[in-house]
């Protein structure tokens, strides 16, 4: 599903309006159309029926008017608020405020200090706020009126649902323009928009809905978004259901280069997480003193040691080969660092590169100019700070570009890891992962994902597929353990756990 700036989705509006001649006033009622089914939703538990819907001048507040009507003709209490000064409201919003003002409609402006404190007092009667001040017109820092009214709506702890995006969120990139409204659920409209994903913004918005308001998928298809929320069609694409006819050789060979001493878990959390994935054969890579310890707990695969693979020449121990992937705790040792090199220059099969990998790399990073097949790197903001040289908060402020500009730069497939982990792909595609929650944030998580990025690739899923859809079901996977064992409690090994049952879902669904 494309995921839109502010402009683009302006321009979509255009184009179902100008090219498609559906006049803007129906979109319009088509939003709060789709707002209201969702109030009625929310109000059917609640005793209280009373609602504030409150505006802003723009089509945001115009959006809000039409929530109003349609309330009111359904005999909902129904109060407006509308912050500035009503004679600047135009066009589409502005025919919806004069049949609010002809049907009688109660309306409350809110221009002055003393309107405010009077608001705050009246957010104690409703039950729900519906905010419709700003949406993707936001356009700078939210400051007087505006900022008051903000702050109040989210001190009065009401239940607020949004009108296409937290109002204070800007669209652009999910960030908060000085203050924005918290809110328990949003609707947004036809396509989700950057800041109804990306964090802050996701977080201020709550619980997301994307509903449809007319616009032909024809029109969607002329926007040239090339930034993607991975959903769960996509997976299901991937993991389609196996042929009878098959065989363990059908389902490739993955190769995993890991762990250290201290570190033999990273292995056998990667491992088992390929073999659960479908791999059809594993060997892993460990230094000789590990291999009793694996042979213990990874009974399915098969351990060799590191030291075989030097001995013998990396590439011809490679030569079988669907996958490699390289470097979860494996430490920063010298022989790592050799594997390290004549995989990245040499070997002609799927790379997969974390952890301790990236470390090395980071201080040889021109090697993967000498790639022979395709790449994935999957680094947390920390490794990514290693490797461009960028602190991690610029890393995290600008999550999409530094993976985007990594994957041109190198030619690789980045996996950014984290609250919406991002992959890009070396032509500037962005795709951005939903699932997932913080109990995640615990040691080993991401060496299940490398796990199944590699079992995904021994199977020849296409590297690009393979790390959007691996994203998808190791936060889907996490996701269920949470809700098993709380965020707090639940370790990697409890999201390999949930890996065949949601794969199951996937393939059934
Ligand atoms: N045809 C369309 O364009 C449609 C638009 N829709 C709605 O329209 C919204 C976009 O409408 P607009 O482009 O009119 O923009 P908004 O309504 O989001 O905001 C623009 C208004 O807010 C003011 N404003 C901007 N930044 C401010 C700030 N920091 N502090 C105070 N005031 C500020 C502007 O001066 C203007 O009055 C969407 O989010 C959606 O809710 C929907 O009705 C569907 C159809
Ligand atoms: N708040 C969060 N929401 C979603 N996913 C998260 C969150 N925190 C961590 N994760 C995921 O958990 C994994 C952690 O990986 P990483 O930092 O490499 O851990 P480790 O090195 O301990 O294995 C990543 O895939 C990351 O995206
Ligand atoms: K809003």
């Amino acid at each position: 599903m494309k995921v839109l700036k502010n402009e683009e989705m302006r321009k979509l509006d255009e184009i179902a309006i100008n090219t498609y001649k559906i006049p803007g006033i129906i979109l319009m009622e088509n939003a709060g159309i789709s707002v209201v089914e969702e109030i009625e939703k929310s109000l059917a538990s609640k005793e209280n029926k009373k609602i504030a819907v409150i505006s802003g001048l723009g089509n945001n507040g115009g959006d809000g008017f039409v929530i109003t009507r349609h309330l009111m003709n359904k005999g909902i209490q129904v109060i407006t608020y509308i912050v500035g000064d009503t004679s600047m409201i135009k066009g589409d919003a502005k025919i919806n405020f004069d049949i609010l003002e002809k049907m009688k409609a109660f309306i409350v402006k809110l221009e002055s200090s003393e309107d405010i404190i009077q608001f705050q007092e009246d957010l104690q009667q409703y039950s729900i706020l519906v905010d419709a001040l700003l949406g993707t017109g936001l356009q700078r820092t939210v400051e007087g009126i505006m900022r008051e009214v903000i702050l109040k709506m989210n001190a009065s702890k009401k239940e607020i649902i949004a009108v296409d995006i937290p109002s204070g969120i800007n669209g652009n990139d999910g960030k908060v323009q000085g203050v924005a409204v918290e809110a328990k659920k949003t609707i947004t409209f036809q396509l989700p928009k950057i800041g109804n994903i990306l964090f802050p913004g996701s977080y201020y918005g709550g619980a997301l809905l994307v509903k449809n308001i007319g616009i032909p998928k024809e029109a969607v298809s002329l926007i040239q978004s090339k930034i993607h929320l991975i959903t769960e069609e996509v997976a299901a694409s991937v993991l389609s259901k196996r042929y009878g006819d098959t065989h363990k050789g059908s389902y490739g060979r993955a190769f995993i280069i890991a762990g250290s001493v201290g570190m033999s878990g990273a292995a056998i959390l990667a491992s088992k997480t390929a073999l659960r994935c479908g791999a059809g054969l594993l060997r892993t890579a460990v230094p000789e003193s590990l291999i009793p310890i694996l042979e213990n707990q990874l009974i399915e695969g098969i351990t060799v040691p590191v030291k075989e693979m030097l001995d013998k020449g990396i590439i011809n121990y490679l030569k079988e080969e669907n996958v490699v992937a390289i470097g979860p705790g494996c430490g920063r040792s010298q022989e790592f660092e050799e594997i390290l090199h004549t995989v990245i220059t040499s070997a002609r099969l799927p790379l997969v590169i974390d952890a301790d990998g990236l470390n090395l790399l980071a201080n040889n990073i021109h090697l993967l100019k000498d790639l022979k097949a395709p790449c994935i790197i999957t680094p947390h903001p920390g490794e990514m700070s290693r490797l461009t040289g960028l602190s991690i908060q610029e890393v995290n402020d600008h999550r999409l570009e530094v993976a985007k500009n990594f994957s041109e730069k190198w030619g690789v497939i980045t996996l950014l890891k984290g609250a919406r982990t991002v992959i890009t792909d070396p032509q500037g595609q962005i795709f951005i992962n939903r699932t997932g929650n913080p109990g995640m944030a615990t040691a080993g998580s991401g060496d299940v994902l490398t796990g199944m990025i590699t079992g995904l690739l021994s199977q020849g899923v296409e590297p690009l597929q393979a790390a959007i859809v691996s994203a998808y079901l190791h936060g889907k996977a996490g996701d269920r353990a949470a809700e098993e064992l709380g965020e707090y409690s639940m370790l990697a090994g409890d999201i390999i756990d949930q890996v065949p049952f949601v794969i199951q879902e996937i393939i059934r669904a």
